[in-house]
């Protein structure tokens, strides 16, 4: 499946990730980023690691189509409804990458002391080989793959203002992703990760 020839695929193996740097222009990504700080229902959340209740070192949202819940840490939950910000981002990149999102799951980091660690996007309800459209706008922060096997195999690269990462194929299964905290970043960004729940 070579459905972007043009773009390099920033892995070396076991999945596929296409980085469109500047796929909304600056003015638009300004704009998206005042309207989507302003109007998101943004929350700090607990999350429990190892037995214990911490808070997520980031605000949290998920929007989406309202029949689709989904199930996290145990607990069902109902996504708050498209807005419009939300339904023109997730049409440009769904002229991209072929597919309908369903859902989108919003993170605020605040500064860069705000992080997020390392996952994989693998969750049952987004099916085999699920894809995600990650879309980013405001602090350019360093986002980092490391490989499931190979543990010495790393990955990084840098997700700017009005960003798009299509993530597909293996990628999930066979590589974990984080955006590290970092000393340098005083400004907020926001990404918003397009997910199909089937
Ligand atoms: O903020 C990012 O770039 C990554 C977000 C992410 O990995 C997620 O929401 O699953
Ligand atoms: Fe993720």
């Amino acid at each position: 499946m070579e459905t972007f020839p043009y773009i390099t695929n920033l892995l070396p193996k076991d999945g596929d990730a296409r980085l469109f740097p500047g796929f909304f222009t600056p003015a638009e990504s300004d704009r998206f980023l005042d309207t989507l700080t302003r109007d998101i229902q943004w929350k700090q959340e607990p999350i429990t690691i190892m037995g214990r209740q911490v808070m997520q070192p980031r605000l949290t949202a998920w929007y989406g189509d309202v029949h689709k819940s989904y199930t996290y840490s145990g607990v069902t939950m109902r996504p708050l409804p498209w807005n419009d910000a939300l339904l023109n981002i997730r049409a440009r990149i769904e002229a991209v990458a072929g597919v309908a999102f369903t859902s989108a799951l919003l993170n605020f980091y605040r500064d860069g002391n705000d992080s997020m660690g390392w996952h994989r996007d693998n969750e049952k309800s987004l099916g085999p080989q699920p894809v995600i459209g990650s879309v980013s706008f405001g602090a350019a922060r360093y986002f980092h793959f490391k490989h499931a096997k190979d543990k010495d195999l790393r990955i990084k690269t840098v997700l700017t203002h009005g960003s798009f990462l299509l993530m597909r194929g293996q990628t999930q299964e066979n590589w974990y992703h984080s955006v590290p905290k970092t000393a340098r970043v005083a400004e907020p960004r926001i990404n918003i990760t397009f997910r199909i729940i089937v």
